[in-house]
């Protein structure tokens, strides 16, 4: 098994005219859930967007389960939640998953599996456009599960779910990373970070932070990861 399911090296970005992400570097263990936490804009979702191969002008490494990301054997291999739901309102949950199991050669038990998973075998028949919207999102969670994904990047997975549910499905994403899954998962609710192995916090397109919850707790002197967040930004102006 490779020591590390992504590898970033010098990560450049250009979007529009302006440079969003200024050189980024980081590792993902393989069986690691990292989250990616930072205020809003700040360039998660692009950096993001990198890993999973969808991003134009990209300069610097970013190495994906042993390949440059966004070659076309990482195909099938990466589970990719976007913000968006990625599921057809028109459709059933059970229609929507046997159409993207049928586009990946899954099997059709694989759509049962994933249900389950998520927890939305009670509303399996149900239409996707009459879900709300933590189901909706489910239900994309559910589709990028299909086939057993090696990476799985989840772009805010728990907003607007209630807390019931967002432990449920913490405890879904370190059961994956359990079976040997790598989970990257971004969120700008620092409550969640306790969730991670491992934290990648960035700001205005930087990395500030690159840490286990417990070293940056102890090294920001706090016990409050936002706490932890802008001691960091403190500690950086002054720097400068
Ligand atoms: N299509 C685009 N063209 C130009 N600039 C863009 C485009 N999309 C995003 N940006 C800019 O890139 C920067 C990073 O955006 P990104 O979506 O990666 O942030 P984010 O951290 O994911 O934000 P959020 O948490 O709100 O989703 C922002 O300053 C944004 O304005």
């Amino acid at each position: 098994m490779m020591k590390n399911a992504v590898e970033c090296r010098d990560v450049t970005v250009v979007r529009g005219e302006r440079e969003v992400l200024h050189g980024v570097g980081f590792d993902l263990a393989t069986g690691s859930v990292t989250g990616l936490l930072g205020p809003s804009g700040c360039g998660k979702t692009t950096l993001i967007r990198a890993i999973v191969g969808l991003q134009a002008k990209v300069t610097g490494d970013v190495r994906v389960l042993g390949l440059p990301a966004g070659a076309p054997k990482l195909r099938g291999r990466i589970g990719y939640v976007t913000q968006e739901p990625s599921v057809y309102g028109d459709l059933t949950v059970t229609e929507n998953l046997r159409f993207f199991a049928a586009v990946l050669g899954a099997g059709s038990a694989e759509v049962g599996r994933v249900i389950d998973a998520v927890d939305l075998g009670s509303h399996a028949d149900v239409r996707v456009d009459r879900l709300s919207g933590g189901q909706k999102s489910r239900a994309s969670l559910a589709a990028a599960l299909l086939g057993d994904p090696d990476l799985l990047v989840l772009d805010e997975p728990t907003v607007g779910l209630d807390p019931v549910l967002r432990r449920d499905l913490w405890q879904l994403f370190h059961r994956l990373a359990g079976d040997g899954a790598t989970l990257l998962v971004s969120s700008h609710v620092m409550d969640e970070a306790s969730r991670c192995d491992r934290l990648l916090l960035m700001r205005d397109g930087e990395l500030l932070a690159d840490d286990t919850p417990a070293d940056l707790l102890a090294a920001a002197g706090t016990a409050d990861i936002e706490q932890a967040f802008l001691t960091l930004i403190d500690r950086k102006a002054g720097a400068r």
